[in-house]
Formats: C-alpha cells, sequence, structure tokens
C-alpha cells in the first residue's frame, strides 16, 4: 500500500473527530454567550483570572495524555479566550512596542482574542488601565537574572488598581540579522536588560562588535530590520514581526532565564483555590522592626515567597518591602496574618491576591 493509501483512512479519521470538536467548541461558545448575558444583567466582570486557572489547571489534573498538559492548556487558553471575546473582547495595555516579551506575555494570560495596546512606558501602561482606555495592564515585575523593574514596584505603591493575575514567562534571547550571518554587522542592539542577560556569549563570540542599548527588543529588531549593519539581540517573535533570521538561538547566559509580569486592573480577583497575595509593607527605623514585623506570617503558618526592599526616597534609611505570601487575603489564616501585619506596619498596602502562575 502506497503511504497516501495508508494515510486516506486515519485523515478520514481526523476529519470526523475535527467535526466533532468543532460542533462542541461552539456548543461551548453559545453557554460562554450566556453567561456573558448574565454578567451584563448586574455588569459582573467577563475576565475572572480564578476561573480561567481553575479551567486550566483542571484539564492539566485529568488529562489523560498523549498530548502533554502544557499543550493541552494552551489549546483551552485560547478556547477561553475566543469564548470571552465573544461575551466582551478585553482590551490589554502593555510596554511595546509589538514583539516585546511583553506581548508575549498578553497572550500568554489572555490569549490570542484580545485588543493589545502597545505602550511607550510603564507609566503609560499604568495611565491606561487608570483611565479605563484599557481594561488591563500587563508590566514586567521582576526578571530571574536582573533583578526587579524599579519603575513598576514604584508605580505598584501609588496606584489605585490591584495586581489581578501573574505572568511567568521563559526569556529566550536569540542573536538575528536580516541575512541570518554576521557579515557587515557593525553594531548589535537590543534593550539594555538583553544586552545584560547574554553578555558573556557576546563577550565569547562578538567581542569586537559595538552593543547599543536601546528602547526595547522590539525597537531593536525594527532597526535590524532596516539597516543590513545592525543586529539585535531579541526574543524570536520579534525576529518573525520584522522578518529577521536567526543567526544564534539561545544565546542568554542563564537558560532558566525569566520574567515575571503582573496583570493590573480594577478587578479584585476572588480565590481559585491556588492563590498568592502581593503586599507593600514599611516599618519604623528600629532595631528589630523587620523581624517583627513579619512575625505574624509565621505565626499563622503563611508562607512567604518573595521579599524585595526598595528605598522609601524620602531622605531617610527607610525601606519599603514588597512581599508575596502564599494563599488569597480572603483565605483565614492569610486574612488573620494580615491584620497582625497592619498592625505593626507604619505602612501597609495590600497589593492583589491572584491565582498563582501556572
Ligand atoms: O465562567 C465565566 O465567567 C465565563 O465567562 C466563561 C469563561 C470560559 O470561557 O470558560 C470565559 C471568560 C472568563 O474569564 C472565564 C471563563
Amino acid at each position: 500500500m502506497t503511504t497516501d493509501n495508508k494515510l486516506k483512512p486515519l485523515r478520514e479519521q481526523i476529519d470526523s473527530i475535527d467535526a466533532q470538536i468543532l460542533a462542541l467548541l461552539n456548543q461551548r461558545a453559545r453557554v460562554a454567550q450566556e453567561v456573558g448575558h448574565v454578567k451584563a444583567e448586574t455588569s459582573a466582570p467577563v475576565f475572572r483570572p480564578e476561573r480561567e486557572a481553575q479551567v486550566l489547571r483542571s484539564m492539566a489534573d485529568r488529562n489523560p495524555g498523549p498530548l502533554v498538559a502544557h499543550d493541552v492548556q494552551t489549546i483551552f487558553r485560547e478556547i477561553m479566550s475566543a469564548c470571552r471575546a465573544l461575551e466582551k473582547r478585553v482590551t490589554v495595555a502593555y510596554l511595546g512596542p509589538v514583539g516585546t516579551f511583553s506581548e508575549q506575555a498578553v497572550y500568554q494570560q489572555f490569549g490570542r482574542a484580545v485588543d493589545a495596546i502597545a505602550c511607550t512606558s510603564i507609566d503609560e501602561v499604568f495611565r491606561a488601565a487608570e483611565a479605563g482606555t484599557a481594561d488591563f495592564g500587563v508590566v514586567p515585575v521582576e526578571n530571574s537574572s536582573e533583578g526587579v523593574i524599579n519603575r513598576t514596584l514604584d508605580l505598584l505603591l501609588q496606584t489605585t488598581l490591584a495586581i489581578s493575575g501573574e505572568i511567568s514567562i521563559p526569556v529566550h534571547l536569540s542573536l538575528m540579522t536580516r541575512s541570518g550571518t554576521l557579515d557587515g554587522i557593525t553594531q548589535i542592539c537590543a534593550h539594555s536588560q538583553a544586552l545584560a542577560q547574554s553578555q558573556v556569549w557576546l563577550n565569547m563570540n562578538t567581542p569586537t562588535i559595538a552593543r547599543q542599548a536601546v528602547a526595547s527588543n522590539g525597537e531593536a529588531a525594527r532597526m535590524a530590520s532596516d539597516d543590513p549593519q545592525v543586529a539585535a539581540v531579541a526574543g524570536e517573535i520579534a525576529g518573525e514581526k520584522y522578518n529577521l533570521q536567526v543567526v544564534n538561538a539561545h544565546i542568554q547566559d542563564d537558560p532558566h532565564n525569566r520574567t515575571r509580569f503582573a496583570i493590573i486592573g480594577r478587578l479584585h480577583t476572588t480565590p481559585s483555590g491556588k492563590d498568592q497575595t502581593s503586599l507593600v509593607l514599611s516599618v519604623p527605623n528600629k532595631p528589630g522592626a523587620v523581624y517583627n514585623l513579619l512575625a505574624p506570617l509565621a505565626a499563622n503558618d503563611v508562607s512567604m515567597t518573595r521579599f524585595e526592599s526598595r528605598p522609601a526616597r524620602m531622605g531617610t534609611w527607610e525601606y519599603y518591602f514588597y512581599v508575596d505570601v502564599e494563599g488569597h487575603a480572603q483565605d483565614a489564616k492569610v486574612a488573620r496574618a494580615l491584620d497582625e501585619l497592619k498592625t505593626n506596619a507604619a505602612f501597609f498596602k495590600l497589593l492583589g491576591s491572584y491565582p498563582a502562575s501556572l
């Protein structure tokens, strides 16, 4: 039997299964439309991160294979995105331009059926979400090899918005040019963080080519597409957007390099069953103050997953502490711990509770 003859019945099976999947997807979409009508009656929020996290976790838990859990989640993320868009298309502001890891974070969290708005600064993302021009904003919080994004932490302190979700994405950097070679290249451009994250590779392999920090990796990719003498260090989606060829993939020094993003918005996410809570605290400048400040966490059996300090910038050596704890502010033991923290702290701000990233 020829290959085509062997494939024919298998493809007929796939066609028939696809028809069933299509019918079921539309059946699901019609139910989502009904959900949309119910929500519209009470102006209830369309995007419900805790519900989406529950659906994705449940699909991974129930997945019998051979599909891998992560791929099943990617598929269901897009199904929910498309269903959500039938209720209302959510607009999300992010730190642009197109082709940055921030844009990738938007699609990883919201799926493709969103209106993603590229902003020119982190401040602008906050403004768009505060003013309601966008339903949500996505801002970088921390990179695993380069540390926190100070501007985001400062703005989180001032904003009236809450953190309604978290996204963690692997950051893979590639060296890319128009031609796919380094012939004639006189300059390598990238955001300063990307240059820092790939400096070992660049020092070893391109020691004589000048490096230039630019506003974003997306901007570097755009420059490389305009100028045959420029190479960009960026994520491959930026390269695809600007028709660049990969000279070398995965040149970042840390193969496990990740960036965490926060979703900011007016929504206060309800418990999903596996959540995280972010807060900012400060204490009077006294011996033992930080130790005492955090005592309520241990006393109430609440785990701290992150602790970051930032100078308060008030001329004194005082600090704001950015703390993440496991659990939701509505969980009894977290609520107790937070109440006690509040009484000890000179400053206390709850940034939000949201599903722990998948
Ligand atoms: O359950 C809801 O509230 C829905 O609107 C449905 C749905 C889904 O498609 O499963 C879509 C959007 C929400 O963010 C959560 C889930």
